[in-house]
């Protein structure tokens, strides 16, 4: 079993670390204070491979804490179970401005220096692990900070780290959002992401948002009830890690089922039931067949795009409770026909599945109920590229109005960085139209 690191950068990359790491700590049985609390469960020992354990028995996360927005410190100074020096901040947020965390004259002064310090930790933390894996980063794609140091810091991991496996846990803005830099934020922040990321697990906040007034009856969700369902899909991708499992036991397996070459890495995921902690009713148990069935429904993917009219490249299931072998197995080969899922020929991974006979935690201040049997997906769909269309939309509409170009111009991106990050991400698009084409017969090798 190997360890992961785990970074936050930025505001909405703290925010979703930190639920994270406190449903982690309620697996695990850690409390606030990094104590182990026998009282909460039965623990495999498995379970501390995601923390380092001091001499007084103290456990705490392999985490790292990045912002511009010296904000950060007050929020970490109130939770003993992180370390203070795992929390690295500036003198200011970026407002906004992904060209600022790049340019000279704010990188030399600030942005590198953020950098240095969080590669400096992340050589501590490494060095206190026995046998670190890779990174798991979370970062909103839009805004400035989550943008910039991010792919600061992925192009400094490849260098520093070209064996460790980089994964992103990346939040996609709403279509709605108005920031007016947002687009170019967006834009280069994925392009970094395709060069230097091994693997992205997506959310996006609209889908979240639909997830929230639509399945779980909240009228005007906030980011807290977001963040609960993007740290949630994240413990279902570490569980198997973290409790033994049989799939997806480590990150390299996640490379291996679900990215088939190394541009098309970009993953979305679902997770079903989840049932309203405020319905009178208790939750209804669903059975093998249903919640199979039930979690390739558009209405629980966390990333707004069109599975159905997609094909799947490689798709896993985690199933985390009580259940029973056999039944899973039936399900999976009845529901690809009865929902007609659509596999590309050309990908032998298919469809796969893991168990972990334990049940997922939820949140003291929770929006769920705790299920039995519950059940995740991740997959690779060719679908996500309606995201990558949103991207290239509205960076047309800002450039085409020269929004903010100015802005952009003072901080050292000119045209040409432009229209070479849109180039990439039309190749990006085109990748998965590919990807979508049978191959011809005489295309398969013997
Ligand atoms: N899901 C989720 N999204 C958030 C959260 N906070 C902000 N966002 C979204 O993330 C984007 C802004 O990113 P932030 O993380 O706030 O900004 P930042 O990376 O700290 O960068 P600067 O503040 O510009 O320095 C917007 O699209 C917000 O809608 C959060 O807690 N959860």
């Amino acid at each position: 079993m190997k360890e992961i690191i785990s970074v936050s950068i930025g505001n909405a990359g703290t925010n979703v670390g930190l639920d994270y790491w406190e449903l982690l700590c309620l697996e695990a049985g850690i409390d606030s204070q990094g104590k182990f609390n026998s009282l909460q469960q039965n623990l495999e020992p498995g379970n501390y491979k995601f923390f380092s354990e001091t001499s007084t028995q103290t456990y705490t996360p392999r985490a790292l804490f990045i912002d511009t927005d010296p904000q950060i410190f007050s929020i970490l100074n109130t939770k003993p179970l992180f370390y203070p020096t795992y929390t690295i901040s500036g003198t200011t947020s970026l407002r906004g401005n992904y060209a600022k965390g790049f340019s000279s004259k704010y990188y030399n002064n600030e942005s590198i220096s953020l950098i240095d310090a969080s590669l400096e930790s992340l050589r501590n933390i490494a060095e206190n692990s026995d046998n670190f894996e890779g990174f798991i980063i979370t970062h909103s794609v839009a805004g400035g900070t989550g943008s910039s140091l991010t792919s600061i810091l992925l192009n400094k991991l490849s260098e520093e780290y070209p064996k460790k496996i980089r994964t992103t846990v990346s939040v996609m803005p709403s279509e709605n959002n108005n920031e007016l830099l947002e687009p170019y934020n967006v834009m280069h922040c994925m392009n970094n992401l395709i060069e230097n990321a091994d693997a992205t697990f997506s959310y996006d906040n609209d889908a979240l948002n639909d997830i929230c007034r639509n399945t779980l009856g909240i009228e005007n969700p906030e980011f807290e009830s977001y963040n609960h369902l993007i740290a949630h899909s994240m413990s279902s991708i570490t569980c198997s890690m973290r409790n033994d499992g049989s799939l997806n036991t480590n990150l390299s397996d996640y490379m291996n089922n679900l990215v088939p070459y190394p541009p098309i890495h970009f993953l979305i995921t679902s997770q079903f039931p989840l049932w309203p902690l405020e319905k009178t009713y208790s939750p209804i148990q669903y059975n093998g067949f249903e919640v199979v069935f039930e979690v390739f429904n558009t209405n629980y993917f966390m990333t707004k795009c069109e599975t159905s009219f997609g094909k799947y490249m490689a798709a896993s299931l985690q199933c985390r409770g009580d259940y029973v072998p056999k039944d899973i197995c039936c399900a999976m080969s009845n529901v690809k026909i009865r929902r007609r899922i659509e596999f590309v020929d050309w990908c032998p991974t298919g469809l796969k599945c893991g168990i972990d006979y334990k049940i997922p935690e939820i949140f003291p201040k929770s929006e769920v109920f705790k299920i039995k049997k519950h059940i995740f997906l991740c997959c690779n769909n060719s679908a996500i590229s309606d995201i990558f269309n949103r991207v290239l939309y509205k960076f047309d509409v800002a450039y085409a109005n020269k929004v903010c170009l100015d802005k952009l111009g003072q901080e050292g991106f000119d045209d040409e960085i432009l229209i070479k990050d849109r180039e990439r991400i039309n190749m990006q698009i085109n990748d998965y139209e590919e990807a979508l084409k049978e191959v011809e017969d005489d295309e398969i090798e013997v």
